[in-house]
Parts: C-alpha cells; structure tokens; sequence
C-alpha cells in the first residue's frame, strides 16, 4: 500500500550502514532480561533508554534522562512463556481483544521474535541512532489458527529528545492468493502516580464501544475523561483524532500519544475488582497504571497478497502544569 520513493531508499541504505559501526554499541545493547528472556536496550546520550523483549516483541522499560520509569510493569509479570508480559507495550495482533475467534488479543504477544538484521527500506530520521529493528512470521504452528502468513516488522526507536517511536509493517505474504483482516493495538501501559489524578484530554465527545456493556456503542459526554467512579474502565473510542494527551497532575507530567494509521483508541483500567481476579497484577497497581491504545479494532485492515499496512505511535512526555483549557493536545505538541 505505502510507496517508498528511491530518495528515501537510498538515504536509508547509507543510514542502514552508519547503525553498524562500532560506536553504535553504545546506542543499542544485546543482553539477557529476567529468566534468560533475550533483551536489547537503547539508550540515548541524555540518558533516556528504552528495554525491548524479543518475547512478544515487547517494550517493557521507557526512562527519560533522569531515570524515571514512564511506563507500567506488574511486579507480578511473569516472564514466562506462554503468558504475556503485563505491561509496557504488548502488541496484539493479529485480534484485538476478544473481536474474532482467536485468543484474546492475538498470538503476537506470546510469540518469540527475531532481529530484523536486514529490514527493507524505512524512511527514518538519521539523527535517532537507538533504534531496532524486530520481526514476526508465521510459523507452521500459528497457521493452524490463522491461516496466513504474514512478515510483521517493527521498528522501536527511541529519538534523541527520549521519545519513544513503534512502527509496525505487516505485510500479507501469502501465496494461495487469499487476502486477510486483521485488528491491531499498542497496549500501552503508562505508568501514574494516582488514577484518580489523571485525565485524558482528545477523547471527549466520541462514539465509543463499552467492553463492560456487550461491546454496546455510546457517545462520550461532557469534558475530559477522569477516573474517579471507582469502576473499571474498558471502552474503545472511534475514529480519534491524532493526539491524545494523558495528564498525570500529581506528577506534574503529560504524556502525548501520535498516532498514523490507527483510527481507535482504546482506554483500559482495571479497577480494584478485576485486579484482584488477574494472577499478574498487584491487587493495588490498578492505581499506578492506565491503558491508552493506539488501535484499530472497529474496521479491520484487510491486506492483499502483496500489501503492506504501516501502523505507528509515537509517545512523548513534556512537563504539565497547565490549567484546564490550556491541556488542548495541540498546543502540547506546539510546546514540544
Ligand atoms: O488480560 P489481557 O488479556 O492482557 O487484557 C487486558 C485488557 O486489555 C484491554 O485492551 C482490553 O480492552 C480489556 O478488555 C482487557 O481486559
């Protein structure tokens, strides 16, 4: 589907060369996590750094230049084949949640992925130097449940300034000339200081679909969304804008979410009941963690044999301590 002009080729080939020089290393570093699981960390020369799980494809670490984790991960995840990492950013794919006839949110989760070592042209920033580049196939396995085969590359990228950049390229490579459909999510989990003190700002006014109400649709009411009703939260808004701004007052920090070729957002918390039911979820961590997904889940993307979708989020942080009315997502990315 995306074209990738001969410019942009060549310019990431000279790139593609310069990420493998030795000083390189200092950006990107191979090593083992928790249990033995494969790692690789980023690092920037501020300080911000980024952990990345060949399990699941999955970031489980963002720290800005001083150390501060960004991002939420249960002291009881387990690291342990085959259930998912709770927290950081668990990719589903190729089925958001329990839309479709596959395990909830897809196998790509629980799936181990390899280094790209030589991913197809990218048209990137040549200043982000802290990047890698992961892939997904299909496996005889996984073609017993979903009939397809299919190359997932991602590329995580933490830029100079200590944002996090995901770019997802799935591309359908099946040879019986079927197409298929899938939905897709960056389940980020964002770490704050209390859930009480946190509002979303881009999502008000927007039809949503309730997980807790039969997947019944609503439309949002009144300003900013806020978490104080002492019950979980589960709703898949449609058709967002771009940019949603996730402010943690306490903190006195916004978290601002772009997003390309994801059209939901799905905002997910727990709340003290079903937090209690999870066996890796701290019975009290629902306080200290919100879901805010870059998806979509509504129209699934359908692929021909051939094409290739590109899905990206990109996560910053910049200081809060705004007013209301100023909390506009715009006027945030103005600032940045
Ligand atoms: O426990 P899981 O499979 O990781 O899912 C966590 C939550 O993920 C959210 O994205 C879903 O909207 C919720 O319905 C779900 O409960």
């Amino acid at each position: 589907m995306d074209s990738v002009r001969s410019k942009d080729i060549q310019k990431d080939r000279s790139m593609d060369r310069s990420t493998s020089s030795g000083d390189d290393k200092l950006f990107v570093e191979h090593c083992k996590g928790v249990n033995g699981l494969e790692r690789v960390i980023l690092r920037e020369v501020r300080g911000a750094s980024v952990e990345v799980y060949l399990y699941g494809g999955q970031v489980t670490s963002w720290k800005n230049e001083y150390g501060e984790e960004l991002l939420f991960v249960s002291s009881k995840a387990t690291f342990k084949l085959p259930k998912a990492i709770r927290g950081g950013i668990p990719i589903c794919f190729p089925q958001f949640g329990s839309h479709g006839s596959l395990e909830q949110h897809g196998f790509a989760r629980n799936r181990m992925w390899s280094i790209d070592d030589d991913p197809p042209p990218f048209p990137t920033n040549t200043s982000n130097r802290a990047f890698i580049d992961l892939i997904l196939k299909h496996s005889e396995e996984d073609v017993k449940i979903w009939p397809h085969r299919y190359e997932f590359r991602l590329r995580i990228t933490l830029g100079p300034g200590g944002d996090l950049m995901l770019t997802s390229r799935i591309r359908n490579t099946n040879t019986d000339g079927k197409s298929f459909a899938f939905t897709f999510a960056y389940h980020t989990y964002f770490a704050v200081s209390d859930i009480s003190e946190v509002r979303v700002e881009g999502l008000e006014t927007l039809d949503y679909l309730d997980n807790l109400k039969g997947k019944e649709r609503f439309t949002e009411q009144g300003d900013a969304i806020t978490f104080e009703s002492e019950v979980s939260v589960d709703k898949i808004y449609l058709s967002t804008p771009t940019k949603i701004a996730i402010l943690d007052h306490e903190r006195k920090r916004t978290f601002v979410l772009r997003k390309d070729g994801l059209p939901d957002a799905v905002v997910w918390n727990p709340w003290d009941k079903k937090a209690k039911a999870m066996t890796d979820f701290g019975d009290e961590e629902y306080k200290h963690m919100l879901c805010v997904e870059a998806a979509c889940v509504e129209k699934p993307i359908v692929l021909k044999p051939g094409e290739e979708w590109r899905g990206r989020q990109e996560i910053s942080t910049v200081p809060s301590s705004y007013c209301s009315g100023q909390l506009d997502p715009k006027k945030v990315f103005q600032s940045d």
